[in-house]
C-alpha cells in the first residue's frame, strides 16, 4: 500500500471512530490531511463521517488546486488557514460535538481561554483554545479569523458551532479535538459545583515539562 492511500485510509477510519462515538453526527464536521508532496486530502462537502470513501476524498495539489475526488468541504478556507499559518500541521479536524457547542453557549466565557484549567491533557494537547464569534457555516471569514491568529494556536472554537483542531497529524489531532469535548464535558458538567482547577504553579508545571505552546 502506498503512503497516500495508507492516508486516506486512516483519516476514514478516524473519522467513522469519532462518528461511531457521537463526536459528530449526520454529515456535520469535516477532516483534511497533508500529503508529503505538499498537496492535502480532503473530506468532501456533505458526506457523513461514519461513511467516508477512501476513494472519494477530495485531492488537493502544492498549489491548492482540487485536482481529484469529490467536491471539498465548504470549510477549506478554514483548514487552509491553519496550514498556511502553521507550518508543523500535518492534519485539520473540525466537529460539531455536543459538549463544546453547548460550552461556547456559556455566559461569561473567556474568549482568550475557551476551556477551564480542569486536567492536564487538554493544557498539553491544546494550549490555550482560542474562541472565535459566531460565523455562517462555511463564511470565508472564519479562515480569515484563524489567519488573525499567526499561528499562535492549534485550536479554536467556533461559537454555537463546534472546534477546529490542527495537529501533526490526522491522529494527534484526533486526540486533540476528543481532548476539548472531554474537557467541555467535565466543564458542563460541573458547572456551578466550584470544581478544584489546576493551580497556575499546576499549569505551569505541565506547560513547561511538556513544551506547551501557552500564547496569552
Ligand atoms: O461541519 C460542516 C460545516 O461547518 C460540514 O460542512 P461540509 O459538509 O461542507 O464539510
Ligand atoms: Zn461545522
Amino acid at each position: 500500500m502506498t503512503e497516500e492511500a495508507r492516508l486516506r485510509e486512516q483519516i476514514c477510519n478516524l473519522a467513522k471512530s469519532l462518528f461511531d462515538r457521537g463526536l459528530t453526527h449526520g454529515s456535520t464536521g469535516n477532516i483534511s490531511a497533508r500529503i508529503s508532496d505538499g498537496g492535502l486530502l480532503v473530506s468532501p462537502t456533505g458526506t457523513s463521517f461514519g461513511r467516508l470513501d477512501p476513494s472519494r476524498l477530495s485531492r488537493f495539489d502544492n498549489d491548492g488546486r482540487h485536482v481529484e475526488g469529490d467536491k471539498p468541504t465548504k470549510e477549506m478556507p478554514l483548514h487552509s488557514a491553519f496550514y498556511d499559518t502553521r507550518s508543523q500541521a500535518g492534519a485539520v479536524v473540525h466537529l460539531h460535538s455536543c459538549h463544546a457547542v453547548a460550552w461556547s453557549m456559556m455566559p461569561d466565557i473567556n474568549e482568550d481561554d475557551f476551556l477551564p484549567p480542569l486536567t492536564p491533557y487538554a493544557i498539553m494537547q491544546l494550549g490555550r483554545v482560542k474562541l472565535l464569534p459566531f460565523f455562517r457555516p462555511g463564511d470565508p471569514a472564519m479562515g480569515e479569523a484563524v489567519r488573525g491568529l499567526a499561528g499562535k494556536r492549534t485550536a479554536v472554537m467556533l461559537a454555537n458551532h463546534g472546534p477546529v483542531v490542527a495537529g501533526k497529524d490526522v491522529e494527534a489531532a484526533c486526540n486533540a479535538i476528543e481532548e476539548l469535548e472531554a474537557t467541555a464535558r467535565l466543564a458542563m458538567l460541573t458547572c456551578g459545583c466550584r470544581p478544584r482547577q489546576l493551580k497556575a504553579e499546576e499549569i505551569l508545571d505541565v506547560v513547561t515539562t511538556f513544551n506547551v505552546e501557552w500564547e496569552a
